[in-house]
């Protein structure tokens, strides 16, 4: 269901398919329609024009009827391509998922016959092969499949090879799947969608070829009719009696432009990419729907603040309230954290601030973003670019995903620095080996000429970090930059950065959901929930006296070393879904202080000087 959905949205992939039904449904209805026999000769009556009595497309040069012939042609057509384009897929599929799968010599093997195909011309290459096997309807069918096998051989190796090395393999090994169930279990269901759009996109290709070679008189034989050898037939009436070439051409056209407009629609909606938008016109940055006004600049002393932001995903006819009204400030030097569970909106605040959102479907609709006191939600795409880099930075999660895997670590660094800096190549150079001094890797020299995937994680986030610092930003925003590294290295990266923000008076909002880091290294911290912020003070005041029973839960969550023996106390629960989100607090469904007025109305930000809480009956307060 919604893969048709999916694929009449698309316009034009709708009209194929209703052009390409009705095609359909008139050459199944061949045996019981009222058509004259199509290879009855009658030469009294050859060329009669179209509407004449008793022949609606009127006759050919033997004076059969072109109606029946163009029927009866239509199906022969169809069937031979669709029949082509099946052996072909299926075959082609077999020979790449082998050769893809075993690797080696049995991919050598396959992959250079198949180039040895391609090495010639595939129309010449048919022509042999009919001439080999003699002309005629089945032969020419073979010799289209044979010439399309190495499309799909070559595209289905191609998503083998990178399936094949993936975790979900390995595991079906390790579980002591044989060579044949792991092809057909494990890799074929990942391939299928691919086969499936390939051949879609290919049929109208094969009926084409098709024609070609009945037209050249290689295919169907007389007095048996296809689309291609009614045109053959035609040629030498092209200009005397253009009707009998016009026929089989525009019904030639009109299969092969609704398979191709159909093709192009099934990609798009069997390809998951495209279905969830990732692939859909992704724009350089985030759509902005504010209804409220363009804040006006103020004065202030924080670098980056913002106020009360909004960013939804609008996905179908659902809203995801990713960040709702999200009010938060931080001062030159100043390290913030933002804590809370996965799906609380810590990335999505993050990436809202240099319009960094997918969009689609992620859309700013409220709120401002100040830079140095200037909203810059609205700010002309060229200023946000300038900025990004060069005022502010982020640092990910997975180095191995940020950095190109094909250039060497000095190239990228010189590419950070040139990107905002016109300086010579040597000048970066030298600049990039400073700032792997400044993050501390050894040997920076010799460093500079390795791969990504020749360094440990530890030192691909230290260049990561190199890279954020390189264009000596305002502010870093580091999400979760140390979550995927054991815990002697996330502890000199924690120290790392906090070494270079004091020494650089660079302001830090550092994204995380472990309250052990928030306690090392952030000044003050924010805990986010649902979308909202539900808490925030100076990181002290926070662990040692949470208000929102969620932050207290969510520090009950951490182990202590050397404290003793204590329970883990896990939050029973889930977090909520922000496209449903439960009316009044967010977390009263997992709170036990919750009581009927958490569940009725939104709970207010209480706010008092730094600290600030979103609880009725909060921790503390004596009920
Ligand atoms: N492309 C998208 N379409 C719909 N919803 C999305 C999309 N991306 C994010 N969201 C929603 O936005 C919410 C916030 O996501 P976000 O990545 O900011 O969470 P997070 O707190 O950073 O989690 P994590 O720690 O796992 O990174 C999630 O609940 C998610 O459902």
């Amino acid at each position: 269901m919604t893969f048709l959905r999916l694929l009449f949205r698309n316009r034009l992939a709708g009209f194929g398919a209703i052009v390409l039904a009705l095609i359909l449904l008139l050459v199944l209805l061949v045996p019981v329609l009222p058509l004259q026999a199509p290879d009855v000769t009658n030469t009294a009556n050859r060329f009669q024009p179209v509407f004449s009595d008793g022949h609606l497309l009127g006759t050919d040069h033997l004076g059969r009827d072109l109606l029946s012939r163009l029927l009866h042609g239509t199906r022969l057509s169809l069937a031979v391509g669709f029949a082509a384009a099946l052996i072909a897929a299926s075959i082609g599929s077999a020979i790449g998922i082998t050769a893809g799968y075993f690797g080696g010599t049995t991919d050598n093997i396959f992959m250079r016959t198949i180039d040895m195909l391609m090495a010639f011309p595939y129309i010449l290459l048919a022509l042999a092969i009919v001439a080999a096997l003699g002309p005629g309807l089945v032969n020419a069918l073979i010799a289209v499949a044979v010439v399309n096998i190495p499309f799909f051989a070559r595209n289905i190796r191609g998503i083998t090879v990178g399936l094949a090395s993936r975790e979900f393999v390995d595991a079906a090994r390790l579980a002591g799947m044989g060579h044949f169930k792991i092809i057909t279990r494990e890799l074929l269901p990942n391939v299928l969608p691919v086969i499936v759009i390939a051949m879609s996109t290919t049929i109208g290709w094969m009926i084409l070829e098709t024609a070609g070679l009945s037209f050249l008189g290689l295919g169907s034989q007389p007095p048996q009719a296809d689309l291609g050898s009614m045109l053959g037939e035609a040629r030498s009436a092209l200009i005397t009696n253009p009707h009998t070439s016009v026929v089989p051409g525009v019904m030639i056209f009109l299969i092969v432009m609704s398979i191709n407009l159909l093709g192009d629609g099934v990609r798009d909606a069997l390809d998951p990419r495209l279905r969830s938008g990732a692939l859909s016109r992704p724009l350089p940055r985030t759509i902005v729907k504010r209804l409220d006004k363009p804040a006006p600049r103020i004065d202030t002393s924080d670098v980056l603040r913002l106020e009360a932001l909004k960013t939804e995903f609008h996905v179908g006819k659902r809203t995801y309230h990713a960040v709702n009204h999200v009010s938060l400030r931080v001062r030159p030097g100043e390290c913030l954290g933002i804590i809370g569970e996965s799906g609380s909106g810590k990335s999505v605040t993050a990436l809202s601030v240099m319009g960094l959102v997918a969009s689609p479907p992620g859309v700013i609709t409220g709120g401002a973003v100040r830079y140095r006191g200037q909203d810059i939600i609205d700010a002309p795409y060229g200023d946000l670019r300038q900025m990004r880099g060069e005022n502010v930075a982020y640092i990910f999660q997975d180095p191995l995903a940020t950095l190109h895997p094909l250039y060497k670590i000095g190239k990228q660094l010189r590419e950070a620095i040139q990107v905002h800096h016109k300086v010579s190549d040597a000048e970066a150079e030298k600049r990039a080996l400073d700032l792997m001094r400044q993050v501390r890797i050894p040997n920076p020299a010799n460093r500079l000429d390795v791969y990504p995937h020749e360094m440990s994680g530890g030192m691909r986030q230290r260049v990561s970090i190199a890279m954020a610092l390189a264009n000596e930003p305002d502010v870093i925003i580091a999400d979760e930059p140390t979550t995927a590294l054991d815990v002697t290295v996330q502890a000199q990266i924690l120290s790392l950065l906090d070494q270079l923000r004091r020494e650089r008076d660079v302001a830090i909002i550092f994204i995380t959901h472990d309250f052990g880091v928030v306690a090392q290294l952030c000044d003050r911290v924010t805990v986010m929930y649902g979308g909202r912020i539900v808490e925030e003070g100076t990181t002290g005041d926070v662990l040692d006296a949470p208000r929102h029973p969620y932050t207290k839960r969510l520090i009950d969550c951490v182990p202590e070393l050397g404290g003793g023996k204590r329970e883990l106390a896990a939050i029973p629960g889930l977090p909520p879904a922000v496209d449903d989100l439960p009316p009044g607090c967010a977390f009263a469904p997992r709170c036990d202080k919750a009581r009927d007025e958490c569940k009725q109305h939104d709970v207010a930000l209480r706010e008092d000087g730094d600290r600030a809480f979103r609880c009725l009956f909060p921790e503390g307060d004596t009920a």
